[in-house]
């Protein structure tokens, strides 16, 4: 009876997550228990990516789906989320108050990498996670902008040595910015900018992170590879445009970043379609399709897919990106469902790590 149940409260999960999530799960992985004892059935649920919204909805979903069941009588289902630290393929030690960090990358300048990078951030944090976001764009550090950073904020330091975060929307961010002001400019050289960020990611007194969003700078030079290299990155998340160009780009940086071992959770297209503000008529202006034969291409998938969008620019540039400007709106949906498979295909990337090669003997 209790197998017939399971059946059901796992299609009920399926049901359930499919407006939420585009990466399917194992539904068996995430219940934890289901007992029927004497009419009262007690169900345990554990996700191990952020899922505030789903918890409601699910408990809802499942409740409704067994109401008519005259076998059960009473119900207690909980539903939970806690956020691992997934393993890695590199040796360099982890941070310890960082579970895992990804690193928002772009093959070129301008395709939006750090105004995906805060509405990840952000689309995190409104699911309950800790999140941290350390801007690594030297060349044009924008986060504390976007983030509604005061522009003469700074951190406040400890023992001369630490620096404690700035808090902005409940997130914790640095930033190359926030030490310099515009009269003391630097000419940044390969060699100082990875030493500078990895003091600056070492030297940041973060809290708890479940996840610590780096905005890489854009591009797949030396500085991006030694950063790479020299920062515990869990995984990488690649944004592009869909142009050829762009496209081309972004190959070289998963290249670079299977190189140095850091799997790529997958492509996410940026400016995918650009809707008209006066009719509504859509019109892919820089091409279609490409981001998604990207993620074939390199089996990777595709995280998320945003429109070109007059709102998306005006809203992050004003320091409240879409997903807090109008948390309601397709948009923010679209950001978070784009978080939430990049969250949980970090489990994914990581367990397909770990497997390694099986070798089977078969019968004759
Ligand atoms: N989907 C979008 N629709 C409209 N405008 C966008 C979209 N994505 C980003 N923008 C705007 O494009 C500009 C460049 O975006 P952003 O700074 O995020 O790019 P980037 O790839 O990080 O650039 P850089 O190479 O300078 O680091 C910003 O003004 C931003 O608001």
């Amino acid at each position: 009876m209790t197998q017939r149940i399971r059946q059901c409260v796992e299609s009920l999960i399926q049901q359930s997550l499919k407006p939420y999530l585009d990466i399917p799960l194992v539904t068996s992985d995430v219940i934890k228990h289901i007992h029927l004892i004497d009419g009262h059935l007690d169900i345990a649920i554990e996700f191990n990516f952020p899922a505030n919204d789903i918890k409601q909805s699910l408990e809802e979903t499942v409740k409704q789906g067994l109401a008519e069941r005259s076998d059960i009588t009473t119900l207690n289902i909980v539903v939970n989320w806690t956020v691992p630290t997934f393993p890695r393929l590199t040796q360099i030690p982890a941070l310890q108050q960082v579970k895992n960090i990804v690193a928002v990358a772009s093959g070129k300048g301008g395709v939006g990498k750090s105004t995906t990078a805060a509405n990840l951030a952000l689309a995190l944090a409104q699911e309950g996670a800790q999140v941290g976001v350390l801007d690594a764009d030297i060349y044009g550090p924008s986060q504390g902008m976007m983030l509604g950073v005061a522009e003469d904020a700074r951190p406040e330091t400890i023992d001369d040595k630490y620096f404690k975060p700035l808090i902005a929307h409940n997130i914790q961010v640095m930033s190359m910015a926030f030490l310099v002001t515009d009269k003391t400019p630097m000419v940044w050289r390969g060699p100082m900018v990875s030493g500078a960020l990895q003091q600056l990611l070492q030297q940041t007194l973060w809290q708890s992170l479940d996840y610590l969003i780096i905005d890489m700078p854009p591009g797949t030079g030396d500085i991006q590879l030694t950063l790479a290299q020299k920062v515990p990155v869990t995984a990488a998340v690649m944004v592009t445009t869909p142009q050829d160009i762009a496209l081309l780009d972004v190959c070289k940086g998963i290249e670079m970043f299977h190189k140095v071992k850091v799997p790529v959770a997958g492509v996410v297209e940026n400016m995918a379609m650009h809707v008209c503000s006066q009719c509504g008529h859509e019109e892919p202006i820089f091409g279609e399709g490409g981001g998604a034969q990207l993620a074939d291409e390199y089996h990777v998938p595709l995280l998320g897919s945003l429109p070109l969008d007059l709102k998306i620019r005006q809203q992050t540039d004003s320091g409240k990106p879409t997903v807090l400007a109008e948390p309601d709106g397709q948009i923010a949906e679209r950001y978070r469902v784009m978080a939430r498979n990049m969250a949980v295909q970090l489990d994914k990337i990581t367990e397909s790590m770990s497997s390694g090669p099986t070798i089977s003997i078969a019968d004759d």
